[in-house]
């Protein structure tokens, strides 16, 4: 487990057409991963905050025939899709490779381009059709034969509080959403989402495009394509190493989210302003001002509740902050820095979710890579000469201690392994064991209650037979047996119930 804060960063985009056409004035600055914000037209002040980046994407640029925006030239300062990336965006796949959960969400006022960072427009791909595009070159960069992959896609959107599976037609959905439910093995995670499996990144982009068809979508004031709701990407990675036989896996669940815009749209809000305040409640809880008691209020929208894991769980997260640089927006993109800021301060504790196979088959390949390096790309030939067949400088001495340490933790491994292995078919014959006992048992009381049943079928067959031939006293010695016998039956039955429900075992 390690300790990692969120990353946040903060990207201001062009002004757009409304905006000039009233000659807006830019109230944003930066310099390095400083955003510096002027109140230009006299009001509350000037803020500077720092970040893990700021992202400057106002002005610099240049757009080709296609639409493709790059910096105009080597000194613009113009952050473009590319380095929105290579600076922020890698981070998601590289913690995925290492084992993590990782979820990356977007933050801001409406129409401040937050989609435009995490999907892109026209050839200006954002971050989830590159996160998507890099997993599948990483895969195809793999040459390990005991290694493959396993990818599988979710996608949801969250509207007025509904969570609703976009991979399925709105006329197919159940009724009344899906539900977020927790489970010590899956953490967060909702239940029933769809979720494809897909092996090349086209087959994303039809699954994406498909989703984004399912979507609830309309327009705001600041921005005509608005997403109405929260988007959710859901990327199941799985990294499958068969080692000796056996198949060691390494999960990583990644979380992508373009939330909706907020303007006008109470539920939105709803939504937004619960984000605001667990990212409030978490950086309070940092600094140790949380009130005894208190609870990180998760639970008030379908978010927050989503994002559980991402924020102040044990996921890598990524918040990037999408603001407008028009000084007729300073209040709320003074409020966006401001939450940014807090977010800063959120704690999480980063946890690989590896299996022990996946465990013991990586430490071997470190062990390897340890004795290659020290051998000098030699490998571990032990003939040519006093120096190891040419090029190492590793002594014949030291290599052979090398091979040695080498061996000895091979074996090592190799016998925890075998005992990972035997404690696993211990757990099993434990489990068999137990329920063969419990099948023994169940025949037992099965044998018990029939032998009843016959005793007292055989009181009232006698019991009918003294009747016919007007044997009373018979008749009444009969009826007493089977009324013994039925008193025991039911004592019987009723002790088993009371143990049983006392959750006794028997
Ligand atoms: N960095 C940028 N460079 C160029 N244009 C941008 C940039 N960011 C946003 N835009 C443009 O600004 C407009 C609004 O952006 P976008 O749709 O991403 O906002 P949004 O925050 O997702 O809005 P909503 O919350 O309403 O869905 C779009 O036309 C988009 O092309």
């Amino acid at each position: 487990m390690s300790d990692s804060a969120v990353r946040v960063a903060v990207r201001v985009r062009p002004f757009n057409q409304r905006e000039k056409g009233l000659d807006a004035v830019c109230c944003i600055a930066m310099a390095g991963p400083t955003t510096t914000i002027n109140d230009v037209d006299g009001g509350t002040g000037e803020g500077t905050f720092t970040f893990d980046y700021s992202f400057w994407s106002h002005d610099g640029f240049s757009v080709n025939d296609e639409g493709l925006l790059t910096p105009e030239d080597g000194n613009s300062p113009y952050a473009d899709q590319k380095k929105i990336f290579d600076c922020l965006g890698v981070e998601v796949p590289n913690n995925a490779w290492t084992g993590y959960h990782c979820c990356l969400f977007a933050y801001g006022q409406t129409g401040a381009g937050k989609s435009y960072s995490m999907v892109g427009f026209g050839p200006n791909k954002g971050i989830i059709p590159t996160t998507c595009e890099d997993i599948f070159r990483r895969i195809g960069e793999n040459h390990d034969p005991a290694k493959h992959f396993e990818v599988t896609i979710g996608m949801l959107e969250i509207y007025n509080e509904k969570i609703q599976d976009l991979l399925i037609h709105p006329n197919q959905r159940t009724k009344g959403g899906l539900e977020v439910r927790e489970s010590k093995q899956l953490g967060i995670y909702v239940q029933d989402l769809t979720k494809r499996a897909v092996n090349s990144y086209e087959a994303i982009e039809d699954l994406v495009d498909e989703g984004m068809a399912n979507r609830t979508i309309a327009s705001t004031h600041m921005n005509a394509t608005s997403s109405r709701a929260n988007t959710v990407l859901i990327i199941e990675l799985t990294q499958v190493t068969t080692y000796a036989g056996k198949e060691g896996r390494k999960p990583s669940v990644i979380t992508l989210v373009d939330p909706a815009g907020s303007e006008k749209d109470e539920q939105i809000n709803k939504s937004m302003s619960a984000l605001r305040n667990v990212i409030s409640a978490l950086a309070d809880k940092a600094s140790g001002k949380l009130k005894k008691g208190q609870l990180i209020p998760y639970r008030d929208s379908k978010l927050t509740r989503l994002l559980q894991n991402a924020l102040g769980g044990s996921s890598k997260t990524i918040m990037i902050c999408a603001v407008s640089p028009a000084s007729s927006n300073y209040e709320e993109t003074l409020s966006t820095l401001q939450c940014a800021d807090r977010a800063k301060k959120i704690k999480n504790h980063a946890e690989i979710d590896e299996d022990p196979t996946e465990k013991l088959f990586n430490l071997l390949k470190k062990e390897n890579e340890r004795l290659k390096a020290l051998l000098g790309g030699q490998g571990v030939a032990t003939g040519g000469g006093p120096n190891g067949g040419g090029g190492s400088d590793v002594s014949e001495t030291e290599r052979m201690r090398i091979v040695e340490d080498h061996k000895k933790e091979i074996a090592a491994i190799e016998k925890a392994l075998e005992e990972e292995e035997a404690a696993k078919q211990a757990a099993e014959r434990a489990k068999k064991a137990a329920r063969d006992e419990g099948l023994r048992r169940f025949r037992q009381e099965m044998d018990r209650i029939r032998a009843l049943i016959q005793t007292l079928e055989s009181q009232v067959a006698g019991n009918d037979a003294s009747l016919t031939v007007g044997d009373l006293s018979v008749a009444e010695g009969h009826t007493r047996r089977g009324g013994d016998c039925l008193k025991e039956a039911v004592n019987y039955l009723s002790n088993k119930h009371t143990t049983h429900a006392g959750g006794g075992v028997r």
